[in-house]
């Protein structure tokens, strides 16, 4: 922690510093902490950075917030003779990216209350210097480049409820993106939530805490409960949220009549959410516009449905063990060269297609470019020098982007044709898209580029920005500075020589400028014209009369350079702004193709194949990977194994696998293997096998592990049972559904009945395509009742003194666990290890089940789910277990 001059760490004996300003005395406040007051009160929800010299302070109950989440000492400052001191905490300004970040990431909304004018004008007129809100951050509305995560989309959501039915807005204000949507049943809300991942997300509601932020976790009343406790909440007034307000807003933006081009205009909900979002916009963004792209509508039911706990359990964008990027699927495939290629194939693994014709046209692209390697590594080489054109036009277009942002998006506009020339050699779909880009945009960046220097400053309005020969004016002025700077370079000389003096010389400080200065020996030498004006003990200083006008010329022209360079500056930047539209949607462009060519470029090099679509509900995996695990241990170890499973295309396989395997043999990577080929195979993406057929899938299911949730209160076992009754209740015959272990977190025969009464209900009822990872092998009798039903294993190698996992899925069930040898080799003592073989010779004896199971499971029918209330959970086992005795 760097101090600010005035904090003072506090003493336990003095009267603590007020962390509250509402019981104080206004009128007894000094006149900063009265303006600190006024400004807090109109933005109650945010913390208040307030500038004040070289620091941004907070006082009251934000210093201790601060204090207490950035690990900021805690000071105090004098709020005022009969006042006392006040709570503060203070962070260097240069510093104020990094803390205000920190805040945002934390969940609060962080206003910035900066100086507005130069200190030392309102220092010399004896009053206190002019501040105001220059920012508010609130997680959603981020659009400073340092704030932001490239690779990463931030997206700002707003939601609007009745009843079961739901609409929802997202928009990115980095890159400009807006969607909406509506739909019905509140789970899919909760779905298409946790797809995005907010930063924030906008409730109407008539709470009486209006515009406060809730940060992740905290509770309030206001929330529906389908909303995601993960996420921040801006409670918001329901007017703008009206449908009236929100059409007539939205028309108003976007200059339309109707919401009939948008796709919207008979979706009230998704409009209000939208509308809604708008207003907040303009609310937290007074001071910079930002320029969405028009508003796209979408429906849910556009693409494979996967919901939170597939999206986590198959680790697309993240791995569950300690949420890094490291190790998830997006690690493993992401080639891309550009951060909005990297953001774009987020978005794509994340809303896979259903529709076969995006598929093929992605795969045609991928082959192309797998196919024409230098045309792949031309285009990479090409997209490497594009810069962020989404987020440099956003900020461009709210007139945040400084001198080397503009210069940035200028060299890509420029590049763009390049980029052309190549597309135009290839003939698949989305080059075919990136053949034309319009004229103007490179024009445009060429001028942007004759205008600015070659490395312009980051501050606007110190000049040095605009190239001599753009403007006359501006060339004018500068002639006329340079020479009088040269009078002044040459002063010393020209004086030197006039006066005979040697040592005499010319130089600047802050209290009077430029002056001449003597030695004190020389002082009876000055010249009339001098005018003394400081001595020290070796030296005098003079003036001159000319030398104060040269000077006073430097300094205005100065002054007016950069004000006339920072108007040339801003107009350019208006002017691309204007276009800020057409280049983001060739942004968009630009983008898809650095996924595809990242895409064709992991193809080759990791050995992926061009999956066939074909119609049905067939899974045919020839020696699949998982591309993760394959990645992390390298290719050569990596064991492939084939997956069969629905029908289509003229074959026909068991709907449903028991996939059974000592602990670690790999059943859990070979089901997340072959979710994420079909999660591969619907991005339009190749796949990690030797060949793939494919059907389409309308969603993927996972159930996969056992986590407490603590944090709901939930028990392991209900966490389970609650994932299973939802893809029970949604699964249908065109889903891929991946159970790992159901059945696990109770009493060993409620496990094992649970388990086999709901594979028994996938394969009879729903018929979805199903691999079932258990270590209840008695579940492999359910092959000999259900002819959909196959039974697989992962092999191991029993030596004598170990077991070798050979990782091979091969037909049939595993008739044993090793879960004692695992025990061995995790450490257990001997004497337990002992034992345990000991009691499992007895159970295994004596079991009731295992002997049930050996005499006939066969007999047992599924139950038909109109009879269940007259049979009891335990009659399966009651009826083996009179069979077995009377064995
Ligand atoms: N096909 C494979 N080729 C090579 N290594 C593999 C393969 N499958 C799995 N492995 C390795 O084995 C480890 C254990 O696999 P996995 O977690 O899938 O086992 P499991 O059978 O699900 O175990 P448990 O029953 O204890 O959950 C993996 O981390 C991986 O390193």
């Amino acid at each position: 922690m760097t101090d600010s001059p005035d904090q003072k760490p506090e003493i336990a004996t003095r009267k603590a510093p007020h962390t509250d300003y509402r019981g104080l005395e206004r009128s007894k406040i000094t006149p900063m902490f009265q303006h600190y007051i006024e400004v807090k009160e109109m933005n109650p929800n945010a913390l208040l950075l307030y500038r004040v010299g070289d620091f941004f302070e907070c006082f009251f109950q934000d210093a201790a917030i601060i204090s207490r989440e950035l690990e900021l000492i805690l000071t105090s400052k004098d709020g005022g003779k009969e006042i006392g001191r006040v709570a503060m905490t203070g962070v260097p300004h240069h510093a104020l990216e990094r803390y205000s970040r920190q805040l945002v990431e934390k969940g609060y909304a962080v206003a910035i209350c900066d100086q507005v004018e130069d200190a030392a004008e309102a220092a010399a007129e004896k009053r206190m210097v002019e501040r105001a809100i220059t920012k508010l951050l609130t997680p959603g509305t981020l659009t400073d480049e340092g704030m932001l995560n490239a690779r990463k989309n931030n997206f700002l959501a707003a939601v609007v409820i009745a009843g079961d039915n739901w609409g929802l807005a997202y928009a990115d204000i980095s890159t400009g993106e807006f969607h909406t949507t509506q739909d019905r049943h509140l789970n899919s809300l909760t779905v298409e939530l946790t797809r995005l991942q907010p930063s924030e997300v906008l409730v109407p509601t008539n709470a009486p805490d209006i515009n406060r932020l809730l940060r992740p976790g905290e509770k309030s009343d206001h929330l529906p409960d389908c909303l995601p406790e993960n996420f921040c909440y801006s409670l918001r007034q329901q007017t703008p949220f009206s449908l009236t307000e929100a059409k007539n807003r939205l028309l108003l933006t976007y200059r339309v009549r109707s919401l009939e081009g948008m796709g919207c205009e008979h979706l009230p909900l998704a409009i209000r959410a939208a509308g809604g979002l708008l207003e907040y916009i303009e609310d937290t963004q007074k001071a910079n516009q930002v320029p969405l792209r028009p508003l796209r509508t979408y429906a849910v039911s556009e693409f494979l449905v996967l919901d939170g706990q597939t999206r986590r359990n198959l680790e697309i964008t993240q791995t569950v063990r300690d949420g890094s990027f490291y190790g998830s699927l997006l690690w493993a495939i992401d080639r891309t060269v550009t951060a909005m290629g990297s953001r774009a194939l987020r978005r794509w693994l994340l809303q896979p297609l259903l529709d076969i014709k995006g598929i093929h046209a992605r795969q045609e692209t991928i082959q192309e470019l797998k196919d024409n390697t230098s045309l792949r590594q031309d285009i990479q080489q090409k997209l490497r020098e594009i810069y962020d054109m989404e987020r440099l036009s956003g900020r461009v277009g709210a007139g945040t982007a400084n001198a080397r942002d503009l210069l940035a998006l200028a060299e890509s506009l420029v590049r763009l044709s390049d980029l052309a020339e190549l597309a135009r050699t290839g003939k698949s779909p989305y080059l075919k898209t990136l053949q034309k880009v319009p004229g103007d945009l490179e024009q445009l960046g060429r001028r942007v580029i004759e205008h600015l220097v070659e490395t312009p400053p980051l501050h606007l309005k110190e000049g040095g920005i605009i190239r001599d020969g753009i403007d006359a004016g501006l060339d004018e002025q500068r002639q006329r500075y340079k020479e009088d700077m040269q009078w002044l370079t040459n002063l010393e000389v020209t004086e030197r020589e006039k006066t005979g003096i040697s040592n005499l010389k010319v130089s600047f400080n802050k209290t009077f400028g430029y002056y001449i200065s003597l030695p004190r020996s020389k002082a009876d030498q000055a010249p009339k014209d001098y005018i003394r004006k400081q001595t020290l003990v070796n030296e005098e200083r003079y003036i001159t009369p000319e030398l104060k006008e040269k000077e006073s010329r430097i300094l205005t022209a100065e002054d007016e350079l950069h004000q006339l360079e920072y108007e040339i500056f801003t107009d350019l930047r208006s002017q691309i702004a204007e276009f800020a539209d057409e280049i983001r949607e060739v942004a968009t462009r630009v983008a898809a193709l650095d996924v595809l060519a990242g895409l064709a470029e992991v193809a080759v090099y990791q050995g992926y194949c061009r999956p066939e679509i074909v119609p049905g509900r067939l899974v045919e995996i020839t020696d699949g990977r998982h591309p993760v695990v394959e990645k992390s241990i390298g290719s050569p170890f990596f064991v492939p194994n084939s997956s069969d499973l629905g029908d289509g295309d003229g074959v026909e396989y068991p709907d449903l696998i028991i996939l059974t395997g000592p602990n670690a043999s790999g059943k859990s990577c070979y089901l997340r293997q072959v979710g994420l080929i079909q999660l591969l195979a619907q991005t339009g993406s190749f796949v990690p096998a030797r060949s793939a057929r494919m059907s389409i899938c309308d969603r993927i299911f996972t159930r996969v592990g056992a986590v407490d949730d603590l944090a709901t209160g939930q028990s392991t076992f209900m966490v389970e049972m609650n994932e299973t009754a939802n893809i029970l209740n949604h699964a249908t015959e065109k889903s891929l559904v991946l159970l790992d272990e159901i059945g696990r977190g109770t009493a060993t025969f409620d496990g094992l009945s649970i388990a086999w009464a709901v594979a028994e209900y996938i394969a009879t009822e729903i018929r979805a395509r199903t691999i079932f990872a258990t270590h209840y092998h008695e579940l492999n009798e359910l092959a000999s009742i259900l002819s959909n039903v196959a039974n697989y294993q992962v092999t191991v190698k029993e030596l004598p003194h170990e077991i070798v996992f050979l990782h091979q899925v091969r037909p049939g069930g595993a008739d044993k666990s090793y879960g004692i040898e695992a025990g061995r080799l995790a450490g257990l003592p001997a004497s337990v290890i002992d034992r345990a073989l000991q009691v499992m010779g007895q159970i295994e004896k004596h079991s009731k089940i295992a002997i049930g199971l050996r005499k006939g499971i066969e007999k047992i029918k599924p139950v038909k789910e109109t009879d269940h209330r007259s049979i009891q959970q335990l009659d399966i086992f009651g009826e083996l277990e009179t069979e077995g005795e009377e064995a």
